[in-house]
């Protein structure tokens, strides 16, 4: 049987800090995902439908206003699709969409029926796309950036690992943008030691950054899931990090898996 990989992509790697989704990301995630399917079955949890409406329209006051967000994100989130749809398969590779909301993880019987959408997608060969259905749920629009989602994703199929891809190698003693000492830390055991270390930049308050990566981490350690943070920015990063030839973190996980039925 393959192991279950569950892969986070965010905007700040789907743009390549442009204000455009780059198409050598998605060809570089492709490229890899063609290697990786021979021993993981995979979900990618993928942001960017705002980031891919902008490049068709710009709805007033949708830097502020949640509707506005919410509207921008239901224009680019087919969009996004098909550019997905349209590279993957150049590299004969199928994609499903699955939309989620954090609501829909704390019904059993809902949690059932996203497992058996994921497990039938698998086996006929599917790669589920998820993002967060950003009509009915608001959360990552405004506090997170789909790491909570990519977690409990990953509890919910007892995924073997959880890579987060960000725009840095992993947690540093300090954050490295602020302080040029800072140092990677390559491994996580006890998560109280890295709190301390997390210092968010002002403009990245309240949108994710580190600390929603380490909540992401509370929920895998939980249920027993192995959490790694690695950098998109790096060439082959996911390749490269199961290899271990480049550096990132490492988040291990207790032994035991539990079900989400123990509440994340
Ligand atoms: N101790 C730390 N180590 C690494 N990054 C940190 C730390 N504290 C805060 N950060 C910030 O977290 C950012 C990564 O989170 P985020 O911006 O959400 O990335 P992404 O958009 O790639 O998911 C870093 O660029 C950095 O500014
Ligand atoms: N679900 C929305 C936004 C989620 C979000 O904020 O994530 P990110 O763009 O990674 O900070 C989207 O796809 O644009």
């Amino acid at each position: 049987m393959k192991k279950k990989l569950i892969i986070k992509i965010g905007t700040s790697t789907l743009t390549a800090g442009t204000n455009r989704i780059s198409f050598a990301v998605i060809e570089s995630l492709a490229r890899q995902i063609v290697e990786l399917k021979k021993e993981f079955d995979i979900v990618i949890v993928s942001s960017g439908a705002i980031a891919t409406a902008r490049q068709f329209v710009e709805i007033n006051g949708y830097h502020r206003n949640v509707d506005s967000k919410q509207a921008m994100a239901a224009i680019g989130q087919t969009k996004l699709m098909e550019l997905y749809d349209g590279i993957f398969r150049t590299f004969g590779l199928n994609i499903a969409q699955i939309l989620l909301t954090y609501r829909d993880f704390e019904n059993e019987t809902a949690n059932e029926n996203t497992r058996n959408t994921i497990n039938k997608l698998w086996e006929v060969d599917y790669i589920p796309i998820v993002n967060e259905n950003d009509t009915v749920s608001i959360e990552e629009i405004v506090l997170g950036d789909n790491d909570k989602l990519s977690a409990l994703v990953a509890v919910i199929t007892a995924a073997d690992l959880l890579i987060l891809v960000s725009d840095i190698d992993g947690v540093y003693t300090c954050n490295p943008h602020l302080h040029k000492e800072a140092e990677l830390i390559t491994e996580v055991t006890d998560l109280d030691s890295v709190a301390h270390c997390i210092e968010e930049k002002e403009s990245t308050l309240g949108t994710g950054g580190m600390s929603s990566k380490v909540h992401a981490a509370e929920i895998c350690k939980k249920h027993g899931v192995e959490m790694w943070i690695v950098n998109g920015q790096r060439e082959n990063y996911i390749i490269q990090a199961l290899n271990g030839t480049i550096p990132f973190t490492k988040f291990t996980a207790v032994a035991v898996k539990t079900t989400i039925n123990d509440k994340p």
